[in-house]
């Protein structure tokens, strides 16, 4: 830089200087009345007046001093803190504009979900009025230099790179306040007057693309100090798109008053507060009680009164004493509890929202439980707007939800209108609003119309990436340009298609005919599907539902025959081995009873006890191709196992297995072409011209969830329902009983019932040996001796998975032959156990099983046509309320949604499957099954014009960002 051009800059420097460090050394002076503020005082007054180059060091030094790098992180910061309107000013002038009705009143809360819809507001978005203020300030003449301007602009604008006037120009709306470039220049600018917020940030997108502005780092917001920064940095907010993620968790409606507060409502109030008081109740007890004085409109008052000033006579004055309790001895002390004191200060303004209950004083009410935010001021609370809606946002790691919402509101600022990745066609066709307005409708909501469409918008999303993702790592896993269109075809038109038993393989059909009942209306109908699939050169990925007990297996068994016959392999992978060893014994007695019984296929069994010898035996089979049909549990997918032309892998139960499990056993189930050598043995021609393709996959689940919510769960899967039970069930009956010594009785007494009846009882426990830690519960080892006493002339049997696996299908053999009566047992049974005559169910300690859990037990029972019980028995009165519901209903797909509600649905693309964290921020599987339809169509007609989203970059790019995919899910 040279001389002239430092001076220059110097000389600006000093303007700023004066006009904005002066003032805040003033200030630092009378606040603390330092001494050595007082000397910087002196000196800077002194070097105003001094020679440029003299003032360069003294600038540096107080800049350092108020907590900035140096003087180019100075000015950045408070052009910034500036055109935010400068923190201060801005929290009270603007939160008053915004929000006009804080005023004193009560008001009930407007849930984020609601749908309602209400009368918009005026105009005046928080960003306008940002920008406008920030011009304002910027219009005196000694502040706004041209290049200054340009400065701050380029710092609100990251992605803007030069001032590139006619764009700017472009998009100036006629009578909009302008904000023009000086002839012949494109740096220059003098203010007409101000510019609006949208202009402004519309002006510096033209260019390039922003999306990518959500993935900087949250630094980009402008005026954020280090220490915010930093604090906001260690609570996960490392970047825009983290931080808009998170949503407010309602909306107080401060305008929809309500007229009457009943014990035990929910309601949301603003409120001032009247005190805070830490009270030591006791030894090692004590409680926090802050008193918050609203007022409230009389009974039969409307909301619309107090519109009208001289109405206000129909307010009055309720109390909320909100209070919190505290049991231990360190929480009596007085340090602790004047500090929990000094959290509330009297004359707050502030918004309660939780549940009243009355009190013994009249319009006196107690809160235990709330949420208390305090709200920025209570000013011009007059000007009533004709909608307020006030975010409440949760707090998080610490950070204030007042402070988030600030941040927030100026992270929404710097969002240009082009950050969506969403194609306009596709917006306009599911009638999507745009993603920039979406942020700020879920954020800053005029009314309930907006926050509905932007919450709207942001759950598609979430459908649609997901979908998306799914999708295109199918067609990823696909060769040709056939297969794939033909993939999504099949998704786009879910009318099934089916293939009449005619035209089944031969052996499929000499199968069918050796069974021993006849197919239900929907196992026909979902075996013809399947087979039309498996006739298809696309790889099936089918997800075959239904409740338990429906007959899904000979199901599956059919179509593995299907393949058999066209002279393929089929592989059956099962959780346990209890569980292969029944569909093993299953099948073979199946098969007993084909009349041509030469035609039955080599079946073998392969699981963990399977002897070394046996195992080499089995894989050298499967590998030359001289067994057709193996059935095993994860042994099936270590890596040892190969098959010689593999053509369908049904997965009993799927859930079961980890993502990776089934990626693992997916990836490595390809057909190799290399061992052709049943090809000539193929009975059909059905599926010749296929030379590489990957096989056939056939999922289970006995988690009858809805469609909806199996299309967000496996929205890569073709689904197939069962929604009919085998004929002659007989509804079970439920009984929850309290498991005391009475109650213990009666559960004896039905069981000896149900014995002497002929039935056969299983007993399920949540443990096997007795534990000091959790003596309450009972274990199935400890209560064999008991019930053996108890029921004396009847056998016991136990089961459970330490035994070895030989004993536990002894102990299940002698079960089923009936020379057990009753089987003590642990949840192993849970899945798959089929014992038809098995009448009675007893399952202790019940509320240690989720609601799905227990279903799936149930159906162990009644699965054949004698009438049976179940009994849930319950350790404490509190859990037999949960239970309730399985006394209610039977019906799986009721019972699995509720279950799918409470824990959460899973991670989907990931590796993680707690289940316990809802992997939707926003999306509510059960009430949005409708959006995720459309995000499913919307994913389809993507891919469908673009296979590798190679039309569509800023998709591509959005899909990776927001979560990475590999085919295995890791
Ligand atoms: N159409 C039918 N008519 C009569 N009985 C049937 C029919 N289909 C299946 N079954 C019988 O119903 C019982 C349950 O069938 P299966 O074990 O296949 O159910 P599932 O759907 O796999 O249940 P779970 O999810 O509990 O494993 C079996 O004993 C089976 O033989």
């Amino acid at each position: 830089m040279c001389t002239w051009q430092y001076q220059d800059w110097l000389g600006k420097v000093a303007v700023r200087f004066s006009n904005f460090f002066f003032p805040k050394i003033s200030n630092l002076y009378f606040r603390s009345k330092h001494k050595s503020s007082g000397n910087f005082l002196e000196k800077v007054d002194a070097q105003r007046k001094a020679k440029y180059p003299d003032r360069s060091k003294l600038l540096e030094k107080v800049t350092v001093l108020l907590g900035y790098d140096g003087i180019d992180d100075s000015i950045d910061n408070e052009l910034c803190e500036k055109c935010n309107g400068g923190k201060d000013d801005f929290d009270v002038s603007l939160a008053c504009k915004r929000f006009p009705s804080i005023s004193l009143g009560f008001f009930p809360p407007v849930e984020l979900y609601d749908e309602a819809t209400c009368s918009s507001m005026d105009e005046g978005l928080l960003a306008s009025q940002l920008y406008q203020q920030f011009l304002a300030n910027s219009s005196e003449p000694k502040l706004v230099e041209p290049d200054s301007l340009y400065e701050t602009w380029t710092s609100l604008c990251p992605g803007r790179e030069d001032g590139n006037s006619s764009s700017l120009t472009e998009h100036m709306h006629s009578g909009s306040p302008t904000l023009k470039p000086k002839a012949g220049s494109n740096l220059e600018f003098h203010l007409d007057e101000p510019v609006s917020a949208t202009t402004m940030l519309e002006t510096q997108n033209t260019a390039a693309p922003m999306q990518d502005i959500l993935d900087r780092s949250i630094n980009c917001i402008p005026g954020l100090t280090k220490r915010q920064y930093s604090q906001l940095e260690n609570c996960g907010f490392h970047t825009l798109r983290k931080l808009l993620y998170h949503y407010p968790r309602t909306y107080a409606n401060l305008q929809n008053a309500e007229v009457s507060i009943d014990d035990g409502q929910y309601l949301i109030f603003v409120g001032k507060i009247l005190s805070s008081r830490g009270i030591r109740a006791g030894y090692s007890f004590s409680f926090l009680e802050v008193v918050v004085a609203c007022e409230v409109m009389q009974n039969g008052s409307t909301s619309e009164c107090i519109v009208d000033e001289t109405e206000s006579r129909k307010l009055r004055t309720i109390h909320l004493h909100l209070k919190k309790f505290f049991r231990g001895t360190r929480f009596t002390y007085q340090p602790f509890l004047r500090s929990l004191e000094s959290k509330h200060k009297e004359g707050d303004v502030v918004c309660v929202s939780g549940k009243v209950r009355t009190m013994r004083t009249k319009d006196h009410y107690e809160m235990r439980e709330y949420t208390l935010d305090t709200l920025q001021d209570e000013e011009d609370s007059s000007t009533c707007g004709k909608e307020t809606l006030y975010p409440i946002y949760p707090s998080k790691g610490g950070l204030k939800p007042n402070f988030l919402k600030d941040i927030i509101s100026r992270g929404l600022l710097i969002l240009p209108p082009n950050i969506d990745p969403i194609p306009e066609v596709i917006r306009e066709d599911f009638k999507l609003i745009c993603l920039r307005d979406a942020y700020t409708g879920i954020h800053q909501p005029k009314n309930l119309a907006e926050a509905d469409s932007a919450r709207r918008r942001l759950i598609f999303d979430e459908f649609f990436y997901l979908q998306l993702g799914r999708l295109y790592q199918m067609l990823e896993g696909l060769g040709t340009k056939l297969e794939k269109d033909g993939l999504l075809d099949k998704y786009r038109k879910p009318e099934l298609n089916a293939v009449l038993v005619e035209d089944w393989s031969t052996l499929t059909k000499e199968f069918f005919k050796a069974l021993p009942y006849s197919l239900t209306p929907s196992q026909l109908s979902s075996v013809s599907q399947i087979i039309w699939d498996l006739k298809r050169p696309v790889p099936m990925n089918r997800l075959l539902q239904g409740d338990v007990g429906c007959g899904k297996t000979i199901v599956a068994f059919l179509a593995c025959m299907e393949v058999i016959g066209s002279g393929y392999q089929a592989a059956f992978m099962v959780p346990t081995e209890l569980l292969a060893v029944q569909h093993y014994e299953h099948l073979l007695k199946l098969l007993e009873n084909m009349e041509n019984r030469q035609m039955a296929p080599s079946v073998v069994l392969l699981t963990g006890s399977t002897s070394s010898r046996q195992s080499n035996i089995i894989r050298e089979g499967l590998k030359n191709g001289d067994i057709s049909l193996v059935i095993g549990t994860h042994s099936l997918i270590a890596d040892k196992v190969e098959f010689s032309s593999l053509r369908i892998a049904v997965i009993d139960e799927q859930h079961r297995f980890g993502v990776i499990q089934r990626g693992l056993f997916n990836s490595k189930l390809y057909f190799n072409p290399a061992s052709l050598k049943l090809e000539s043995a193929k009975s059909d021609d059905s599926s010749k011209g296929d030379n590489i393709m990957a096989p056939h996959v056939l999922a289970m689940s006995a988690t009858p969830i809805p469609r909806t919510l199996a299309l967000a769960l496996y929205g890569d899967m073709s689904l197939t329902q069962i929604t009919d039970l085998p004929p002659g069930r007989i509804p079970i009956e439920t009984y929850i009983i309290e498991g005391n010594e009475d109650g213990i009785e009666i559960v004896y007494k039905m069981m000896l019932d149900e014995l002497e009846a002929g039935g056969k009882v299983y007993l399920v426990y949540p443990v096997i040996e007795q534990s000091e830690q959790l003596p309450q519960l009972r274990a199935a080892s400890a209560d064999l001796k008991t019930i053996s006493s108890r029921f004396a002339g009847y056998n016991c049997g136990l089961l459970h998975g330490k035994m070895k696996s030989d004993m536990k299908g002894e102990a299940l053999r002698r079960f089923r032959s009936g020379e057990t009566n009753i089987l003590l047992s642990t949840q192993v049974i849970e899945i798959g156990v089929d014992v038809p005559d098995a009448s009675m169910m007893v399952v202790m300690n019940a509320e240690r099983f989720g609601i799905a859990q227990l279903h799936q037990l149930r159906g162990r029972v009644g699965r054949g046509d004698r009438k049976s019980k179940c009994i849930l028995v319950a350790s404490t009165p509190s859990s037999l309320n949960r239970l309730k519901v399985l006394e209610k209903s039977s019906d799986g797909f009721q019972l699995a949604s509720m279950d799918l509600v409470l824990r959460g649905p899973g991670d989907l693309l990931g590796k993680k499957q707690s289940g316990h964290l809802p992997e939707f921020p926003i999306a509510r599987l059960e009430i949005d099954g409708n959006i995720l339809q459309e995000a499913h169509l919307a994913a389809l007609k993507i891919l469908g014009e673009s296979h590798d989203l190679g039309s569509f970059p800023s998709l591509k790019a959005e899909l990776s960002m927001r979560q990475p995919l590999s085919p295995l899910g890791d």
